[in-house]
């Protein structure tokens, strides 16, 4: 099964464009939709989960035409929206049969083996007496996937689920994706360029309502290599920099001074080392070349 996404276009009454012509395929397996704020991440989401139409453009799941056919879609899907509900006091377990019930989720039997299973990839199995009201982000995004999971989606979409999680949270939860992401499509909507790197196998950068690009972030990468270029300098040394070269990232050190680092066919000069280039890298001379003042005839 294939989600394909073609001329798909969509501007608000205020005049933002927030999707602007983007044609997407995207095979079963982890899918990284990684951009910006305000990129139309949500928007996309949004509209293959059926909660908005687009002005134009088809989308298609396998042979479910997603405009024409929205409760075929719904009957596969399974979304994680950026922010959801208030839980009311109610064990994880008991919210969950619960949440089978509303689904019609056939007989007893069926509905324990399926609520047991969507604890146990959720890693909650231990806590499925606790209040869900009760549980850290973390839980709760999990517990998220545990409710979506009732459904035995085929099309599973995560909108930023990471934002706001500690490290060690933001691990368990990329490791429960990890886990459902082998026989479906699931599509992970974020601006953490690792959250991207450590899951899918299949990417695309959105800017401004545009796809900038499709890739294999492996691949990706390795293009990069030997075009990364590293050097240390203070904040006016930056700002030459950035008028002579294309700078794409720069972080401070302890000391205060400045790592920067530049894509650039070249060593730029005797001042700099080559460097290995990662998917931060890709992802900023993407969004850079998309920058208007780097546009020919601008
Ligand atoms: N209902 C709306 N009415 C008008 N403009 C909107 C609406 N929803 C989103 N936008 C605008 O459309 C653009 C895309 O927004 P969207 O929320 O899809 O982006 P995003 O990539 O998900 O961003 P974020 O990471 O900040 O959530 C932004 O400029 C946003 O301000």
């Amino acid at each position: 099964m294939q989600l394909a996404l073609k001329n798909v276009t969509k501007t608000y009454p205020n005049g933002v464009k927030a999707l602007d012509h983007i044609d997407l395929t995207i095979e079963p397996g982890m899918f990284g939709l990684l951009g910006p704020n305000g990129a139309g991440k949500s928007t996309l989401m949004r509209t293959i989960a059926t909660l908005q139409k687009p002005d134009e453009g088809e989308l298609h799941l396998g042979d479910i035409n997603i405009l024409k056919q929205k409760m075929e879609l719904r009957k596969v899907l399974g979304y994680l929206p950026q922010q959801f509900g208030v839980y009311p006091k109610m064990s994880a377990e008991k919210l969950l049969h619960y949440f089978a019930d509303l689904k019609g989720i056939g007989n007893k039997m069926e509905k324990k083996k399926i609520v047991d299973y969507a604890l146990e990839v959720t890693n909650l199995t231990d806590v499925k007496d606790k209040h869900v009201a009760g549980y850290s982000g973390g839980m709760k995004q999990r517990f998220g996937i545990a409710q979506l999971l009732l459904n035995n989606p085929k099309l599973i979409i995560v909108d930023e689920p990471t934002a706001g999680l500690d490290p060690a949270e933001r691990h368990r939860f990329l490791n429960v994706l990890r886990e459902i992401g082998t026989n479906n499509i699931v599509i992970l909507s974020t601006h953490i360029v690792d959250d991207v790197k450590e899951l899918c196998n299949d990417m695309a950068i959105l800017n401004g309502g545009k796809i900038l690009s499709k890739m294999n972030p492996v691949n990706a990468v390795e293009d990069l290599n030997g075009k990364i270029w590293t050097t240390v300098t203070n904040r006016e040394g930056e700002e030459q920099l950035s008028k002579e070269l294309n700078v794409i990232s720069s972080s401070f050190n302890q000391d205060n001074s400045l790592n920067v680092r530049v894509y650039s066919e070249e060593k730029p000069n005797q001042n700099f080392q080559s460097v290995q280039a990662d998917l931060n890298d890709v992802y900023f001379v993407h969004l850079k070349q998309d920058e208007p003042s780097l546009q020919p005839n601008s």
